[in-house]
């Protein structure tokens, strides 16, 4: 690209060396830096990018763009010094993508809870009418249908841009992304231009980051005011009614909002829900009348993911029949209320509950179907170094479990203890344990655990590792709990 229009956006103060006619490729890594590419510096939370110029020079920069000095031989390279690196980044991420996101419809889904349970519904259903679809979030980037691994659930604006680029690229027509509130705080959606905007639902998590559920709510709302002001360009908003914020995030965009919901009046509404073990069913009244639907996804939580999909599919004017038929097929999101399938006498779930609100949600789902005399065994851990003050309110929703395991899930730094003891605080009853080490607490699950109990691993969902320290080591709760389960209930009957 063109040195001169790549940087025709950035307010410059001043240049230090010779520019390059062109530059090949762009960066915020030094250890991801191409030879003739830009590196730029990024002050984070953890290290000042500003300290790796001379590696990215090492690995063939040719211009680095910083807003303090940087001791770099400018005979060689140049230096462009800005005032702010973050909002450089910002600018040139897209323009050096060429504004992927104008070339595909993009869906951009936000909440607390069911960001990654939408966003893969959209994806599946697309895929199922036939369209070539991605989509990116917390279990990765899904490029109709080969998954790459991301860091975040919502990426850095260059990492964004790269992935909105390679998915034009490959021929897709619509882009879904789970947009988390830091990811809106931080900026990594700059330049990134949303088609239809979807709000699940808030409720209390990420505290230590955003200090008030007002903050965070606001936070969410940015991505519906990143809908924009030109309201000839047909974009939609899809809020929940049955959640206050649904109501206040509306007022955030100028664009049709589509409501969606159970108990209060909206645009598509669920009515005569029948939930039961292998799945659920609902009346839809919508815009363009009633229909019966069908998913093998269990729980109440799922008829409102299920009903977000459906209100977003259908503003980007897929057919009804068509969401509706593809609803009926999909699985669940990897983790997500994910049963594990085996013919031992017990009933294993995944998830990836880690906030107050989707235990409950969780553990409702599958109680009705407890059978008589029997237990349900719910695993709960909490992440050391984050959101501390929601520990007591997520035991306190776990208790409506028969049995509890207090547990941790990546502990970081934090001491097992101090994680426990504040779970602890909110327990309800005496039926449960306290055990630091996972792996520990899942073999603990299965040795209480008799023929015909229903447990549920929460926290971990997709995930295969444990943050211990710094390290990031494998670990399954699915693959554990199996293990365990063949020796106590007999082996060869474990099915995956
Ligand atoms: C607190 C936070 O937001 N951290 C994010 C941040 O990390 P950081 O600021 O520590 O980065 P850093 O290590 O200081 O690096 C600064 C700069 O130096 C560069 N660098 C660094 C080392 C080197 O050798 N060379 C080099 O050039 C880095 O590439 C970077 O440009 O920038 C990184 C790169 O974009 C992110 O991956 C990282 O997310 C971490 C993993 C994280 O845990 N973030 C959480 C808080 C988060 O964002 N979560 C939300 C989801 C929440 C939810 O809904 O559950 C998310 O969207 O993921
Ligand atoms: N609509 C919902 N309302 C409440 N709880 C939900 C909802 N959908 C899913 N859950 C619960 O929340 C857990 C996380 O779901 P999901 O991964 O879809 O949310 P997310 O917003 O992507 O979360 P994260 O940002 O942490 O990745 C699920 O495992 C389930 O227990």
């Amino acid at each position: 690209m063109k040195t001169d229009y790549l940087l025709s956006s950035l307010p410059i103060k001043r240049v230090e060396g010779i520019l390059p006619e062109t530059v090949t490729d762009l960066a915020v890594d030094s250890r991801m830096v191409n030879a003739g590419g830009v590196f730029v510096c990024i002050k984070g939370f953890t290290v000042d990018g500003h300290a790796y110029a001379h590696k990215a020079v090492e690995m063939g920069a040719r211009v680095i763009v910083a807003s303090e000095f940087v001791n770099v031989d400018t005979e060689k390279i140049a230096v462009v010094y800005v005032e702010d690196t973050t909002r450089a980044i910002a600018l040139l991420a897209p323009r050096f993508y060429r504004y992927p996101s104008k070339e595909m419809t993009m869906i951009g889904v936000t909440g607390t809870n069911g960001k990654t349970s939408v966003s893969n519904m959209i994806h599946s259903i697309l895929r199922n009418v036939g369209e070539k679809s991605a989509v990116t979030g917390t279990i990765g980037f899904d490029l109709d249908g080969v998954l790459y691994d991301t860091e975040n659930t919502t990426n850095d604006v260059l990492t964004t841009q790269q992935l909105i680029r390679q998915a034009a690229d490959a021929g897709c027509d619509t882009m879904t992304m789970e947009v988390s509130s830091h990811g809106l705080l931080e900026g990594r959606l700059a330049g990134t231009e949303f088609d239809i905007a979807i709000f699940t639902n808030l409720s209390h998590d990420h505290l230590d980051f955003h200090g008030s559920m007002d903050n965070y709510g606001h936070a969410k709302g940015l991505l519906f005011a990143q809908l924009g002001q030109d309201l000839e360009q047909k974009k939609y908003g899809i809020v929940n009614a049955d959640d206050p914020w649904g109501q206040r995030l509306r007022e955030m965009t100028a664009h049709p909002v589509f409501t969606f919901g159970i108990q209060s009046k909206a645009d598509f509404q669920a009515e005569n829900i029948k939930l039961t073990v292998e799945g659920t069913s609902f009346k839809l009244s919508s815009p363009v009348g009633n229909f019966v639907v069908k998913t093998s996804l269990i729980g109440e939580f799922n008829v409102y993911n299920a009903l977000a999909s459906i209100a977003a599919l259908y503003a980007k004017g897929i057919q009804i029949e068509d969401i509706i038929d593809g609803l009926a097929i999909i699985p669940a999101a990897k983790g997500r209320m994910e049963k594990v399938e085996t013919d031992l006498p017990l009933t294993i779930y995944v998830d990836y509950a880690h906030s107050p609100d989707a235990i409950e949600k969780a553990i409702d789902a599958v109680l009705p179907y407890k059978e008589e005399g029997s237990k349900l065994i719910f695993v709960i851990g909490t992440g050391g170094n984050r959101d501390r003050i929601k520990r007591p309110i997520m035991a306190k929703k776990a208790s409506i479990a028969d049995y509890v395991i207090l547990t941790t899930d990546d502990p970081r730094d934090e001491a097992y203890e101090t994680i426990l003891a504040e779970l602890e605080v909110g327990m309800e009853h005496d039926r449960y344990a306290c055990i630091g080490d996972r792996e520990a607490a899942v073999r603990h699950a299965v040795e209480v655990a008799d023929k015909h109990d229903i447990i549920i691993f929460a926290g971990k969902g997709h995930e295969d590792f444990q943050i211990i320290g710094k390290e990031k080591l494998p670990h399954s709760d699915a693959q554990i709990a199996l293990e365990e389960a063949e020796k106590k209930f007999g082996t060869g009957s474990i099915q995956n």
